[in-house]
């Protein structure tokens, strides 16, 4: 039987801390996840605020293909006036074929929280679900804290669910709302709400012990079929259950089945389109989608995986739309370099001194500070000076650079470099926004003459990373260049305890970088006397 997916980034994700989406944004997502083959997308609360009312407004004119649309919002507040309690009233004006409620089912929320006897909850769960029900609505009951809940009470608990089912509720989601059961009770309890009631079970797991992923699979193992989460696992605390690992590890482990999702390779890109959209950053470490979920960096498993990637590989990246990467550090070994190379193209020997300086080279360079995830054109560099292919095309002899502030008039940053260019020496001053600017000012400045192809280049980001923190301004620096041509991006890197010399050096691999890719050649001195 295939596994439904009732996808609430929209609703439960947006009560993460540092979430926000517009409802241009909803609407994206909303599109996002139809394409992708969610069968049920909880869109938001209606009544609670104005958003999720424009949201729903808006989704009405959405062609979605697969998805149904669903509102959320909890049962009635007073027993005495379920007919016109402004939040069912607001779900039923979302017009959703499907709409979830949730309700109490640990005792003390509900002689706590709402203040009201056994006998009254049981009477609001029913009657707010078959209100709904009546108007032609799909109703699914989230039993909120129903693992809690059921520890505490069993016999409470499940006349809860009962009073949803006789509601007209066809599917009953059990919430491990404060997520903090472990899966082996997720799977008792799962097993005897499926013994009691007729009616198909779902799971909505929280993390709050990092188990929401495991609880979520306990859950299915134990016959649910009907699975909650988060795109990326964002939501309240430490989030809901992610979606994204559940996914994956279903139908690539489990060998189960989804309605709609038929293949994977949309999962990365779908992970990456949610962060895009919520501004932030990708979570590099996230199981299956993250930049690091198939990236080596030790020696002896980058040896391995280059022989069979299997060996350290739990699935093949490409299933999820990801790929394998190779790291290079000093923990690597000449597996590292071999690949590294392979994949720039460039051929090196299988075995011998010459692999055997590089590893030792690069190795002392990351000893030094140096990183060269991030800037592979440096590391390009390297690999072809070793080589023999590259000589660089100019060398900077002396530097300085002034920074004059005085109050009440502009800064005046100045760089002086002498630059050798074959038998040719440039000494050239310029004037920048900043002491990098100058430096980069001057450096195109002194080159421009011999290699007018750096006019088409510029700097697109630039990044400093304190070393040893513990040393305060003493520290070292990496520096890390992107530069770009319009068309292609690379990166270049510099340490030293100078700001302003890690800076010269990622410039100076930048457009040593291009010269190189453009196969530029170093003017002999007829061409500079022509000139
Ligand atoms: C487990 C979950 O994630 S549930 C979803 C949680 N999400 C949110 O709360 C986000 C949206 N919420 C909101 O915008 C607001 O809380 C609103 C509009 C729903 C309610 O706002 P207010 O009327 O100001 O109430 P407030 O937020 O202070 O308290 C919630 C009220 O709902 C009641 N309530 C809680 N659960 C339920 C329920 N299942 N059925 C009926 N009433 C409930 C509480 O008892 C409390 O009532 P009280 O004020 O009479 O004590
Ligand atoms: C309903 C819900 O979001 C919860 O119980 O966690």
């Amino acid at each position: 039987m295939a596994i439904e997916l009732y996808d609430t980034t929209l609703r439960d994700g947006t009560q993460g801390e540092h979430i926000n989406l517009s409802v241009q944004d909803k609407l994206l997502i909303t599109e996002k996840l139809d394409e992708f083959g969610m069968d049920f997308i909880e869109g938001g609360w209606p009544s609670s605020n104005p958003k999720d009312e424009e949201f729903f407004l808006k989704a009405r004119k959405l062609t979605l293909d697969r998805s149904k649309l669903c509102s959320f919002g909890s049962t009635a507040r007073l027993l005495q006036n379920i007919e016109n309690d402004p939040n069912l009233q607001g779900l039923l004006h979302s017009e959703t074929p499907v709409i979830t409620i949730f309700g109490k089912t640990w005792i003390a929320h509900t002689s706590k929280g709402l203040g009201i006897s056994e006998e009254e909850n049981a009477e609001l769960i029913y009657r707010s679900v078959s209100f709904l029900h009546s108007h032609g609505r799909e109703v699914f009951f989230d039993a909120e804290h129903f693992f809690d809940g059921f520890k505490d009470n069993p016999l409470f608990a499940l006349r809860m669910l009962k009073a949803a089912a006789e509601g007209g509720a066809s599917r009953l989601v059990l919430c491990d709302t404060n997520g903090g059961s472990l899966p082996h009770e997720i799977d008792a309890i799962v097993r005897r709400v499926l013994a009691e009631t007729g009616i198909p079970v779902g799971i909505h797991s929280h993390n709050d012990g990092d188990l929401a992923v495991a609880n979520s699979l306990a859950a299915v193992i134990a016959g649910a079929t009907h699975i909650h989460g988060t795109i990326n696992g964002i939501g309240e605390r430490c989030g809901n259950a992610n979606l994204i690992s559940i996914i994956a590890n279903i139908m690539l482990k489990m060998d189960r089945n989804f309605t709609f999702v038929e293949h994977l390779s949309q999962l990365t890109s779908l992970s990456k389109f949610v962060y895009e959209i919520l501004n932030m950053p990708p979570d590099g470490k996230a199981p299956f989608v993250g930049r690091s979920a198939f990236a080596h960096k030790g020696g002896i498993h980058v040896s391995a995986v280059m022989k069979d990637s299997s060996l350290y590989e739990h699935i093949d990246p490409k299933l999820v739309g990801n790929r394998q990467r190779v790291l290079v550090s000093e923990l690597a070994g000449q597996s590292n370099i071999r690949y590294k190379a392979q994949e720039l193209g460039i051929e090196l020997p299988e075995k011998g001194e010459l692999l055997k300086n590089l590893v030792n080279h690069i190795k002392e360079l990351e000893h030094k500070g140096y990183q060269f995830d991030g800037a592979e054109a440096s590391f390009e560099l390297i690999l072809h000076r070793e080589l023999g292919n590259f000589n660089p095309y100019f060398e900077v002899r002396e530097s300085k650079v002034t920074i004059e502030s005085r109050k009440g008039s502009k800064n005046v940053d100045q760089a002086v470099l002498k630059v050798a260019v074959g038998n040719e020496i440039e000494h050239i001053a310029a004037d920048g926004d900043g002491p990098v600017n100058a430096l980069d000012k001057a450096l195109r400045k002194a080159l421009i003459r011999f290699y007018p192809q750096i006019k088409t280049i510029k700097l697109v980001d630039y990044k400093v990373r304190v070393l040893e923190e513990k040393r305060g301004t003493s520290a070292k620096v990496r520096v890390l260049i992107e530069t770009g041509n319009g068309r292609d991006t690379w990166g270049t890197v510099g340490v030293s305890t100078n700001i302003i010399e890690a800076s010269l050096q990622a410039l100076c691999d930048s457009m040593n970088y291009h010269l190189f890719i453009l196969k530029a050649s170093i003017p002999s001195g007829e061409e500079l006397l022509q000139d």
